[in-house]
Formats: structure tokens, C-alpha cells, sequence
């Protein structure tokens, strides 16, 4: 993906610098509660945070191609002061390593950013300090949420989650950076196969370009997640291969690619 992207973008004109990070396995990484490899996920996003302050001291728009949607936790803590964050997902990611039923760390991570929630304690995320409110988060796609996630969605934010008028006049008039958070489960499954947790109903292509070109013509568009992806689950080389493209074409729409030329 990282490759496909780097060409296009070349053709985009976009300067593109390409950097691997690596992450060690911590052993003995016992759960926290329902938070399976705290510290393996803490060391790994505390690394990632350091590199995306880099990105953005660098005065580069970031671009953080994953991995699950746990990265998000050290990508948007890197990316501080930004408002709003886009929450492009099936899933609001919202449950706490005590309300998480599955103890996958990919359902949790606005749950760790929030400063209403106050998720501590959990070992790997000493570094953590949350830094958004709920009123800074915009979902897009949101059709799978758990009854534990519920109290802590704010119910009179349903309708935004649907329409894709995504950000209000005033939210560009404080000129804050913007971050995408974009899991390819938002979409629909056919588009984005190869991924671990599809739910039938999600977005269209033509309305994922649509969003994207609309955070780019703000000119505030910051960083960018792309998250899980996950080519071990295409049953096909070509449900890798859509999986693939589709969200690289959305990533170029977010870059500037407009599909009137
Ligand atoms: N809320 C979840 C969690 O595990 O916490 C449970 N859900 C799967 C569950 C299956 C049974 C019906 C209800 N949904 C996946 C989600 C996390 C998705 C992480 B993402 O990064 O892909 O969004
Ligand atoms: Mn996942
Ligand atoms: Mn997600
Ligand atoms: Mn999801």
C-alpha cells in the first residue's frame, strides 16, 4: 500500500518522505482488564506519537499507513491540538479496557484519547496524556456500536454520523488542524474485503472521495490514519487488490486528486 501510495502521490507532485517504523513485541505482555498487550500497544504508539510530532514540527501533512486502529492512540497524540478529528469507522472505538468485550485494543482507542473518559493505569501508556472531547470527533459510517459504548456516545451526535456535511462552518473558522482516522471497515465491505471486523452498509466509494475531497479543499487536512487493512484476510489476491486501491484512492483525494482534473 505504502508503495502504490508513494508512486501516485509522485504523480500528485506531492514531496513525498517514506519512513518505516519498527515496534518490538514486549514479553510477558499480560492483559490490563479487557486490554490484551497493553505494554506491546503502549511502547508501540508512544513511538509513533514522537515520529508524527517529527512529521508535523517538519511541517508535513502525515500520512500513517497501519496496522490496526490502536495507532490511532499515538498518531493523534502526536498530532495534538487538532480539532476536529474525523472518525471514518464502522465502529466508534469507544469501549475501555473494562467495558471491551473483546479485549482488542482496535476497539479502544477514542476511549484512551478522551479527558472525560480518564482511561489510567493501564501498563505501556504511562506517556498518554488524552487530549480531545467528545465535541472534537466527527464519525462517518458509524453502524456497529456496543451496548457498552453507548453511554459514552453522546446520542444527540447520531445525525452527524450520517450526513456527510461533515464539518461545521465554525469548525474551519478556527482554522485548527484536521485529522482523518480513516478504518477501512467505514466502507462498504465489497470495497474494502480484507479487513478483520466488515459490516454490511457502509459508505460508497463516491461518498469516501467525496468526504475526502472535502477535507482537502478546507486546506486544513493534517493527518491522515489509513488503518485495517489487513491483506491475510482477502480470501482472494483480488479482494487484497480492492481493498488496496480503494483506499489509496481515497487517500489521494484527501492529497489534492479531484476527479474533475
Ligand atoms: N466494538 C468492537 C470491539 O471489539 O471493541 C466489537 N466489534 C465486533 C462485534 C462483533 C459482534 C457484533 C458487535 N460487534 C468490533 C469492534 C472493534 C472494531 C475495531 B476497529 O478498529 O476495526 O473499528
Ligand atoms: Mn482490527
Ligand atoms: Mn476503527
Ligand atoms: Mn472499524
Amino acid at each position: 500500500a505504502m508503495l502504490v501510495i508513494a508512486v501516485q502521490m509522485g504523480e500528485l507532485r506531492c514531496d513525498v518522505k517514506d519512513r518505516e517504523l519498527k515496534f518490538d513485541i514486549i514479553p510477558n505482555d499480560h492483559p490490563y482488564h479487557n486490554a490484551k498487550n497493553p505494554r506491546t500497544v503502549g511502547r508501540a504508539n508512544e513511538k509513533l506519537a514522537s515520529a508524527v510530532e517529527e512529521v508535523k514540527k517538519d511541517g508535513r501533512t502525515c500520512l500513517v499507513v497501519g496496522g490496526d486502529h490502536s495507532l490511532a492512540i499515538g498518531s493523534i497524540s502526536g498530532h495534538a491540538k487538532t480539532e476536529p478529528v474525523i472518525w471514518f469507522d464502522a465502529h466508534a472505538d469507544i469501549n475501555t479496557p473494562l467495558t471491551s468485550l473483546s479485549g482488542n485494543m482496535h476497539g479502544q482507542p477514542v476511549a484512551f484519547l478522551l479527558k472525560e473518559l480518564k482511561v489510567s493505569g493501564v501498563p505501556g501508556f504511562e506517556w498518554l496524556k488524552p487530549c480531545l472531547s467528545a465535541e472534537d470527533i466527527v464519525y462517518i459510517g458509524l453502524r456497529d456500536v456496543d451496548d457498552a459504548e453507548q453511554p459514552t456516545f453522546p446520542k444527540d451526535r447520531q445525525e452527524q454520523t450520517l450526513s456527510l456535511n461533515i464539518i461545521s462552518p465554525q469548525k474551519i473558522n478556527k482554522k485548527k488542524p484536521i485529522h482523518l482516522s480513516f478504518d477501512v471497515d467505514g466502507l462498504d465491505p465489497p470495497l474494502t474485503p480484507a479487513t478483520g471486523t466488515p459490516v454490511p452498509g457502509g459508505v460508497t466509494l463516491r461518498e469516501g472521495i467525496y468526504v475526502a475531497e472535502q477535507l482537502y479543499k478546507t486546506g486544513l487536512l493534517s493527518a491522515v490514519d489509513t488503518v485495517e487493512i489487513n491483506p491475510r484476510l482477502g480470501k482472494t489476491q483480488e479482494e487484497v487488490d480492492s481493498t488496496v486501491n480503494t483506499a489509496v484512492s481515497i487517500i489521494l483525494s484527501g492529497f489534492g486528486k479531484a476527479r474533475e482534473g
